[in-house]
């Protein structure tokens, strides 16, 4: 098959609570894949079963043959007080790979004889997606890849993604919590909430009534500068009509 991966009416329950009730997605070579959601969506479940780390109680899942996953996960699991210099990380995920050219991909050059501890929260979002990249890797999944991160760095680092997408091919999928600031990275955005809400292009996702309900009035407001939300209709005497837009089941999950 040509997709890297792909997921077919996929669900999936935590002792006995559905956390993804029947999920299809593909993620295609050079494309992103971002899906968004509010806390305890199903996000973070959803990488781990398109990366196979999770089996999913029913649908199905297919990989493409030989397919090699590079995973940042959400968190790093490595405590505060370990001295571990980001050669040493990187080294020992390295296998045969070059971790200075994957450090210099990130633009992170200057930081590899930094502690990972020291490092700040742009920095160590660079380090793993070196990590991840020191794979060669078809596919990125990308937990949260700008948690920690300012909003001038998050464009640099979606700018990034972008590139090894577009650039060397790579397919990517990525957890935001943000539509606005993955629009301009991202080919489809699926709109999550323990089903698939609504799914597409950014600009489509972001005006349907679905994405609204769940993410509410503030954020829809903020997207206001990317697109226009049609909220009122024009009577045939002149009279405006207000429409209130409501989703039907996202809010409550
Ligand atoms: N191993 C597990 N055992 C039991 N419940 C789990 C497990 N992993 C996740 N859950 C539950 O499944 C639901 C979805 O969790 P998940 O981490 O996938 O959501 P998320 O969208 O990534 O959330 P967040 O934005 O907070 O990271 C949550 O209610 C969570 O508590």
């Amino acid at each position: 098959m040509s997709a890297l991966v792909r997921l077919d009416d996929v669900s999936v329950s935590h002792d006995g609570v559905l956390a993804l009730s029947g999920i299809t997605l593909t993620v295609e070579p050079g494309k992103i894949v971002t899906v968004i959601g509010p806390n305890g969506a199903g996000k973070s479940t959803l990488v781990k079963v398109a990366l196979g780390l999770l089996v999913p109680q029913s649908g199905t899942v297919t990989r493409r043959t030989g397919l090699v996953a590079g995973y940042v996960p959400q968190r790093l699991d490595i405590p505060a007080s370990l001295p571990l210099s980001v050669r040493r990380f990187l080294r020992m995920a390295a296998g045969k790979g070059d971790v200075a050219a994957a450090l210099d991909r990130v633009a992170a050059g200057h930081v590899m004889g930094r502690q990972v501890r020291d490092l700040s929260g742009g920095e160590l979002q660079r380090v793993m997606l070196a990590r991840a990249l020191l794979r060669q890797p078809d596919l990125l999944v990308l937990d949260e890849p700008v948690g920690g991160v300012d909003m001038a760095g998050q464009a640099e680092i979606y700018d990034l993604i972008a590139g090894l997408a577009r650039d060397e091919g790579r397919g990517v999928l990525m957890v935001s919590h943000d539509l606005h600031v993955v629009m301009a990275a991202t080919n489809e955005v699926v709109c999550l909430n323990r089903h698939v809400c609504c799914a597409g292009h950014p600009e489509n996702v972001a005006r349907h009534p679905e994405y609204l309900a769940l993410f509410g009035p503030r954020v829809a407001a903020s997207l206001a500068v990317y697109t226009h939300v049609h909220d009122h209709a024009h009577r045939p005497d002149g009279t405006v009509e207000h429409i209130h837009v409501h989703g039907p089941d996202c809010r409550h999950g």
